[in-house]
């Protein structure tokens, strides 16, 4: 059965990076242009904490506890498969966890629009300009790689926290830039603030199947070396001892998210930790939800995580 064309924007970029706010941006665009959007996403942990920021009148799928390009692969184009017939809609946005190869990810979509009619119009990057800089200049590593790969096959890239370095070392990462990927424009923004017309207008890029593994030079599995490790909180927590945790957090955890009640407030809070900063939302959930935080990051130790955790209880 052949559908309809549906253009498919894959978001991809490492852990933190701003892929969500990224979404929520693209969102409001295709509302105001008049296009129906859906979402496809992928967490890395066993809760979707970032569906829960979307509207509920968006259409979405999700894949959880596992990667697009491994554990969930066969996964991937069925849901998204399933988006297609349910909802019909003119776009579908795919946001891949931030451990995702993307070239994998590629193979896949590019599988799928062989019988379903999906064209890839773009392979969005955000990249973090912080973690960017620090990545550079070690120069090597699981991490280091992952991030060159992402930023290799996209067709647009958006440098995005740039408002977390000094303006005089941008030249320096737009140069690293144009040196891993010259095709694509790099676009500096701080929240994913940029011209969403202009950016979106572009033409599509079609990735040859078969062809992407090559270029990756990576084994399927490149991201064994990311751990995830995700706690339920019993009760509401201290919010100086909870942030008092995240300051001494070991720096091999680089990521975390999740929902957390206070003893001194009465709001429910989403939180993100990414890169060594802490920031919460005020959320009501929809139906029955566990408060629970789940702590993304290289080699770290999940016992040593599930005792800090503990104390704060
Ligand atoms: N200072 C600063 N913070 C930002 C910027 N963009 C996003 N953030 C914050 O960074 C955190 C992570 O942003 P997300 O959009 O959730 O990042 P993500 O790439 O979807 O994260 P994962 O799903 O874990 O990979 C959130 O707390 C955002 O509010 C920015 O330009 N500057």
């Amino acid at each position: 059965m052949k559908i309809e064309s549906t253009e498919v924007y894959l978001l991809t970029g490492f852990l933190g990076s701003g892929k969500t706010t990224l979404l929520g941006r693209m969102l409001d665009y295709f509302v105001e242009t008049g296009k129906k959007a859906a979402v496809l996403m992928n967490e890395l942990g066993e809760v979707n904490l970032d569906g829960m920021l979307l509207g509920e009148e968006v259409p979405m799928k999700e894949l959880l506890s596992g990667c697009i390009c491994c554990t969930v692969r066969g996964d991937f184009g069925f849901q998204l498969h399933r988006l297609l017939e349910e909802h019909a809609p003119d776009v579908v946005i795919v946001e891949s966890t931030g451990a995702a190869n993307p070239m994998e990810v590629l193979d896949e979509l590019s599988e799928l629009s062989l019988y379903t009619g999906v064209e890839l119009k773009d392979v969005i990057a955000v990249a973090d300009a912080l973690q960017l800089q620090e990545a550079a200049q070690k120069g090597k590593g699981p991490t280091y790689r992952l991030m060159k790969d992402q930023l290799r096959c996209a067709s647009v890239i958006i440098l995005n926290k740039t408002d977390l370095i000094p303006s005089q070392q941008l030249p320096t990462i737009q140069k690293l830039l144009r040196e891993w990927n010259p095709a694509a424009p790099a676009v500096v923004t701080v929240r994913c603030s940029a011209d969403l017309e202009q950016l979106l207008s572009g033409d599509a890029v079609h990735p040859e199947p078969g062809s992407m593994q090559e270029k990756g030079g990576e084994p399927r599995s490149s991201h064994n070396h990311v751990l995830v490790y995700t706690q339920e909180l019993d009760k509401p927590v201290n919010s100086e001892s909870f942030e008092a945790m995240f300051e001494n957090m070991p720096e091999q955890v680089y990521r975390a998210k999740g929902i957390v009640s206070f003893t001194d407030t009465s709001k429910r809070y989403l939180f993100q930790y990414a890169y060594r900063q802490l920031e919460f939302t005020p959320i009501t959930p929809q139906g029955k939800v566990k408060d629970v935080a789940v702590f993304i990051g290289e080699h770290f130790d999940k016992q040593e995580i599930r005792k800090r955790v503990h104390e704060l209880m």
